[in-house]
């Protein structure tokens, strides 16, 4: 189909988008070095097969003329070849090596340091495998690329390029066949070049699916026994896995199609010339010398050839890695802050005595994680200076939603937050950070020592400051009882600790850092009573003196809460103390009174505590 001049300057237009020019562009940090190693290399071994084309000829020209002479500069030849062979192709080799294994440290480093500072948002929409696929498969994926294909293909047109021109040097009309016959080649290149291409996509893609399986099963192994899931898993992982095998099928009967064509071709450009060479040599049209020379030169011309298709097709297969490479590394990170340019200043907000102005303040907020889906509409709300407020209400209903609104993962969609009286776009997201301790419901213990599980509140944090807040999280008795103390080395994901265990060391951490606003995710539901004391005795010292937000599962422990905000379906529907709101017999009533009979029925201490409590009063 012929294309319209427009798509035609539009094909030529988006040549920078191309996957080539792009992993060419990763380059630039190494460029000149790898290029003149690539260049170098290929050059080295492009001269020794044209070198060796004329020993030849000048071997032959003297046994057939008897001349000494031929022989001395064929032996000259010989001895450049080997110097070219011995010292040239593996200094430039070492040269694009070096520079490849450099890139690949900072494409490394470039990728993570990238993902780190990836808005939340990126990580929600994805699975967390695929992300793990691109920095292992695709990266691997763009070592090979600059460390063989580029190489080949450079190797490929220096080869074909110079051998062609040596043959032209050596008789014009035999070359002329040949370039015939390579036209052919590259033609059957193209033809297969779109569906190989898409076979390659699909085969990254389900790549991908298998290290998202993979990862589904390693981090919810213990959910996996629990419900019996192995088999499903198992069946799941087998799908993909025969799809992938199906793919690849696929592509190699198209690849080999491919190399078949090549080799035919390849095989016609050899046979073509034995036959025209000894026709013509019979003739006396051309020196039998010349015809050895051109055999040579044609066989490793034709050797380029019959690889084009293989090197094509795992071009292909690198430039689906090359895509989802680039697509990290083009995907916009977070911003400073939320709104560029906004940012009448820190001094002015957290860091100044503006006592009358609320701590945290919501005004008509509205936002949606969709268009046209909304979570939070028109939410007003109002947290003073040292009180603790918390948020209660239906699952769903958007209290963490808030959370993440206050720490910056998502800018509000309309209204005003306002913190400490400044507006929250005000506030670098760093500075606003800083000024808040999130303790989530499921705390993340990285793989280390408790001691340094606790500093990450403050990685400058001395051992007593450490000592004294793991005493304020009443975890401290617990840590001097293990053989390491502070030392104790937690497993991955804190495995080798209990989950109250885990809460309170999330809150030594917290009590380290310090910062005057606490979000908390409470999670003393998940916990057995005596986890359950321990922990909200330390949430207790965690709260002093701090402006506090609280997403209270259990209702309990928010009866002395300044002020409770009633929130479904992303609004504020009711307000006040426990008291006042327990006798409106709203909402919060409702929720009080299910809890309630859930609590008694399981007959936990604290449900009949609160029963008794609200007995008595009632
Ligand atoms: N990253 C996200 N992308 C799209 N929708 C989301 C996202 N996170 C949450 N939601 C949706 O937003 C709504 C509010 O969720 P949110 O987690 O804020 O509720 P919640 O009140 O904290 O619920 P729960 O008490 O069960 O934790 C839910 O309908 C949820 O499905």
């Amino acid at each position: 189909m012929k294309l319209a001049k427009k798509e035609r300057i539009g094909l030529f237009a988006n040549w920078k988008d191309h996957e080539a020019v792009r992993m060419l562009s990763l380059l630039k940090l190494n460029k000149w070095r790898y290029l003149i190693g690539v260049l170098g290399d290929c050059g080295a071994s492009v001269s020794l097969q044209i070198l060796l084309a004329f020993v030849f000829k000048n071997l032959i020209e003297t046994s057939i003329n008897r001349d000494q002479s031929s022989l001395a500069s064929a032996i000259a030849i010989v001895c450049t070849a080997v110097v070219i062979l011995a010292v040239l192709s593996p200094f430039f080799g070492y040269l694009y090596k070096k520079s490849v294994k450099t890139l690949m440290t900072r494409l490394k480093l470039q990728l993570f340091e990238r993902l780190s500072i990836f808005p939340v948002s990126y990580f929600e929409k994805r699975h967390s495998g695929d992300v793990m696929s691109r920095l292992t498969n695709d990266v691997q994926i763009i070592e090979d690329v600059f460390l063989t294909q580029i190489r080949s293909l450079a190797y490929m047109a220096m080869m074909s390029v110079s051998g062609l021109a040596a043959m032209f040097l050596l008789d014009a009309r035999i070359a002329l066949v040949l370039v015939g016959i390579t036209v052919l080649s590259i033609v059957s290149v193209a033809a297969f070049s779109r569906s190989l291409r898409q076979l390659s996509d699909s085969i990254q893609h389900k790549l991908g699916r298998l290290t998202e399986q993979a990862t589904d099963m390693l981090t919810g192994l213990l959910t996996i026994r629990m419900f019996g899931l192995s088999g499903r898993f198992n069946s799941k992982y087998a799908s993909v896995n025969g799809e992938l095998t199906a793919t690849s099928i696929r592509h190699g009967r198209k690849s080999g199609h491919l190399e078949a064509t090549n080799y035919f071709l390849g095989f016609l450009n050899f046979g073509g010339i034995i036959l025209i060479g000894v026709w013509m040599v019979a003739n006396r049209w051309i020196e039998i010398s010349v015809i050895v020379a051109l055999v040579q030169l044609q066989l490793s011309v034709s050797m380029v050839f019959l690889d084009l298709g293989r090197i094509l097709t795992q071009f292909q297969t690198s430039a689906a890695g090359v895509r989802r490479i680039t697509e990290l590394l083009n995907e916009p990170v977070e911003p400073e802050r939320l709104v560029a340019g906004d940012e009448a200043g820190y001094a002015a907000g957290i860091a100044a005595e503006s006592g009358k102005a609320a701590m945290i303040q919501f005004d008509g907020v509205a936002f949606g994680y969709e268009q046209d889906k909304p979570i939070l509409q028109g939410l007003n709300m109002s947290i003073g200076r040292g009180e603790m407020a918390a948020l209660v209400g239906s699952s769903g209903g958007g209290k963490s939603t808030v959370m993440k609104l206050l720490l910056g993962f998502y800018p509000p969609g309309e209204g005003q937050i306002t913190i400490a009286g400044q507006r929250m776009e005000q506030y670098s997201l760093a500075e606003l950070r800083d000024s808040m301790m999130y303790v989530p419901q499921d705390t993340y213990l990285f793989h280390g020592t408790i001691a340094s599980n606790i500093r990450l509140g403050k990685p400058d944090a001395s051992m007593e400051e450490v000592v004294q807040a793991a005493q304020s999280a009443h975890i401290h008795a617990f840590i001097e009882s293990l053989p390491d103390r502070y030392e104790t080395m937690i497993g991955e994901r804190g495995a080798k600790l209990s989950g109250g265990q885990k809460q309170r060391i999330a809150i030594a951490r917290a009590l380290l850092k310090n910062a005057p606003i606490l979000l908390l995710d409470e999670a003393t539901s998940a916990l057995d009573s005596e986890s359950e004391q321990l922990v909200q005795q330390a949430i207790n010292r965690l709260m002093e003196n701090r402006t506090t937000l609280v997403i209270a599962h259990r209702l309990s422990t928010i009866k002395n809460a300044d002020i409770i905000y009633v929130v479904d379906e992303g609004k504020v529907v009711e307000q006040g103390n426990h008291d006042s709101l327990y006798g409106a017999h709203g909402l919060y009533h409702q929720l009080c009174t299910l809890q309630f009979s859930k609590e008694a029925g399981s007959r936990s201490r604290d449900s009949l505590l609160f029963a008794k409590d609200e007995a008595e009063r009632a």
